[in-house]
């Protein structure tokens, strides 16, 4: 059966764009939170759900914790740029044309991720299994604690308890 390798390296793509996000975002007006563009995102997860064999709410419980996860980066970012402004980003990528289409794209992924692996996340082996590639993407990638820990949380909800 499919593994959980492409739907993890996706999600940790995913958190490691925060970098990105919250240097867009870094002493702008523009908040961490924004309510509109998530409900965007949300809805239209929803509404592609049931084309691809997968339930609404399943899809739309992960993908909150996507961003979830995302928003965690960002504030943890926030505060060691602000703590240690030696670290700040050096340039401020534009958040509409450079790093929320990298993310349409993540999410398009991970969607059909998540119906690639329906049947492995409905197992009873799915924790385990998630939670070593979740170890193995982490160190591939060397993420510190504050993108890891994000990891981690990103994915919390993909094992089904059906
Ligand atoms: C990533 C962003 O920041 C936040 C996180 C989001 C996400 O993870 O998709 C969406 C909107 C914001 O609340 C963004 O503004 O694009």
């Amino acid at each position: 059966s499919p593994g959980f390798w492409e739907l993890t390296d996706l999600a940790a793509r995913r958190v490691q764009i925060a970098d990105k996000v919250a240097a867009a975002k870094f002493g702008t007006p523009s908040p961490i939170d924004d309510p509109v563009r998530e409900h965007r995102i949300l809805d239209s997860v929803a509404a592609k759900a049931p084309g691809l064999g997968l339930d609404a709410d399943d899809v739309m419980r992960f993908f909150r914790d996507q961003i979830e996860a995302n928003k965690v980066v960002q504030r943890g970012l926030y505060a060691r740029w602000t703590e240690h402004p030696g670290t700040r980003p050096p340039e401020r990528p534009d958040l509409a044309t450079e790093v929320r289409p990298v993310i349409d794209r993540l999410n398009a992924g991970l969607l059909t991720e998540l119906a690639v692996t329906l049947d492995a996340r409905t197992r009873r082996s799915c924790d385990v299994r998630l939670a070593v590639t979740v170890r193995l993407v982490d160190a591939r990638r060397g993420l510190d604690r504050l993108h890891s820990g994000a990891l981690s949380e990103s994915v919390r909800s993909a094992c089904r308890r059906a």
